[in-house]
């Protein structure tokens, strides 16, 4: 999943926790500072910039991008072991590293969740009161190139009301694992049984 900053990924992710507890969420690395209350190991792991570079350097992540100043990366490990056991992960990732998944995971289900107009976008990231001045300004310009990438993306889901945008993105879960292709994925001799009847 992405979205601009303070389109409301986080708030989205902790309501899906509730209605899909059986899904698995990605704790990234990154050099960012923590915000009041976040937990390392939670929320990031958060790491300096030499730390960030070693985890590059020894192949550790999955992804990472650079976002407004500081890196961001998807712990390969973890995402590796989830999938191997069967079971499904969110990634919360911006563009360019959603991009860089695709090409690893094709199958994977993209999803962008865009704001109801860019002055609400600019409203809930003042409202957060995380950001300073400059900095919002740099995300709300870094949001407008990443809506610019939204053909990329399998669905976009406007986050008007938290409620009903959770919803959507249940249904699309909840859809895409009724796929027919993944169904029969998981039966390798069904396809050759029908063929032959
Ligand atoms: N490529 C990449 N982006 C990430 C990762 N983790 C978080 N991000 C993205 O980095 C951007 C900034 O995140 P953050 O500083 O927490 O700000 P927020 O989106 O306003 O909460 C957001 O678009 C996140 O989705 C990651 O592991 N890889
Ligand atoms: N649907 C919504 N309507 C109104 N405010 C929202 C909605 N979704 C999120 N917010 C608020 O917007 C701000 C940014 O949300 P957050 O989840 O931190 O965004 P992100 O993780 O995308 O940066 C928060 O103050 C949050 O409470």
């Amino acid at each position: 999943m992405s979205g601009p900053s303070g389109v409301g990924k986080g708030t989205v992710c902790a309501n899906l926790r509730h209605r899909m507890p059986e899904l698995i969420y990605s704790v990234s690395a990154t050099t960012r500072h923590p915000r009041q209350g976040e937990i390392n190991g939670i929320n990031y792991f958060f790491k300096s910039r030499e730390q960030f570079q070693d985890m590059i350097a020894n192949d550790a992540l999955l992804e990472w991008a650079e976002y407004v100043g500081n890196y961001y990366g998807t712990p390969r490990d973890f995402v590796d072991r989830t999938l191997a056991s069967g079971k499904d992960i969110i990634l919360e990732i911006e563009v360019q590293g959603a991009l860089k998944v695709k090409q690893k995971f094709p199958e994977g289900v993209f999803i962008f969740l865009m704001p109801p107009s860019l002055e609400e976008l600019r409203q809930r990231i003042t409202g957060r009161g995380t950001e300073n001045a400059d900095v919002i300004d740099h995300r709300m310009s870094v949001a407008v190139e990443e809506m610019n990438l939204l053909r990329h993306y399998d669905y976009a889901v406007v986050n008007d009301e938290i409620d009903a945008a959770c919803h959507r993105i249940q249904s699309i879960i909840t859809a895409e694992h009724c796929q027919a292709k993944r169904i029969l994925a998981d039966m390798p001799q069904l396809p050759a049984a029908s063929e032959k009847a």
